[in-house]
């Protein structure tokens, strides 16, 4: 029989972790709000603040369920636009490495997310201490997939070793799962990813692969718990506790 998992503390620990990126967002700032329940706690707590009156920013998200929060608590929003930069974003991850490498998606919302992060001067992980490991691969690899690529895209997933899987819906599971954007969710279990630069490029060349959710060299830093206490991650370098910071780091 499989041990029963206590996994209650996690909850707590992602509210500590967004508690202390919450520390490091100034008045007046762009901000990206990302996807999943760690980053839904960070925006419960930026909402609080900005109903407050304690901080104005303005702010995109990386999924219509984060938006939808977001304008529930008052978040100014803004709309994509040619020039806009985030000074920082706020997103968890599936999986973090010590180089800082994720793996995103676990919530469908891979592309918009990499979008975000890509148009931010920070991106700031959050997440609870399951996430932190030493190498990427345990947690399947997304993608988002054109519907009419698909048997193609598993073709060639296989062929890469993925063992590709098409996401099925929570709501119904006799349906695929779709994105904001209305395309399919493949997960793919490549096991322990030894070359997660050649990889991305791979992915890169599959037609019908809209996104993957591999993140790499895109997180300047993270906010993890690790024994009890949220550390703040750089890329290469030894964790150091987040008290320690007074402005991003
Ligand atoms: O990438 C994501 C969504 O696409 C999430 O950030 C990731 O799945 C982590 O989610 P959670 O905070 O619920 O553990």
């Amino acid at each position: 029989m499989t041990p029963i998992q206590d996994k209650s503390h996690l909850d707590q620990e992602k509210q500590d972790a967004a508690r202390a990126a919450l520390r490091w967002v100034q008045d007046g700032m762009l901000v990206g709000l990302g996807t999943g329940s760690t980053a839904a706690h960070f925006i419960r707590q930026l909402g609080a603040k900005v109903q407050a009156g304690e901080l104005r920013v303005q702010a995109t998200a990386t999924s219509l369920a984060s938006e939808n929060l977001a304008r529930q608590l008052g978040i100014p929003l803004i709309e994509p636009r040619r020039g806009l930069r985030f000074n920082l974003t706020v997103d968890g991850a599936d999986e973090v490495d010590p180089h800082l490498h994720l793996i995103k998606g676990g919530g469908g919302a891979l592309l918009r997310e990499k979008i975000i992060a890509t148009a931010s001067d920070y991106l700031l992980v959050i997440a609870d201490s399951s996430k932190a490991v030493a190498q990427l691969g345990k947690f399947p690899l997304p993608l988002e997939v054109v519907s009419f690529a698909l048997p193609w895209v598993l073709d060639a997933v296989a062929a890469l070793g993925g063992n590709p899987v098409v996401r099925m819906s929570q709501q119904d599971p006799d349906k695929h799962a779709q994105s904001d954007q209305g395309n399919l969710l493949v997960d793919c279990h490549f096991g322990a990813l030894n070359e997660v630069e050649q990889l991305a490029r791979q992915l890169k060349t599959i037609p019908g692969i809209v996104e993957h959710g591999l993140f790499l060299g895109l997180a300047r830093a993270a906010l993890v718990v690790q024994h009890g206490q949220v550390q703040v991650l750089r890329p290469d370098a030894a964790p150091q506790a987040a008290d320690s910071f007074a402005a991003l780091p």
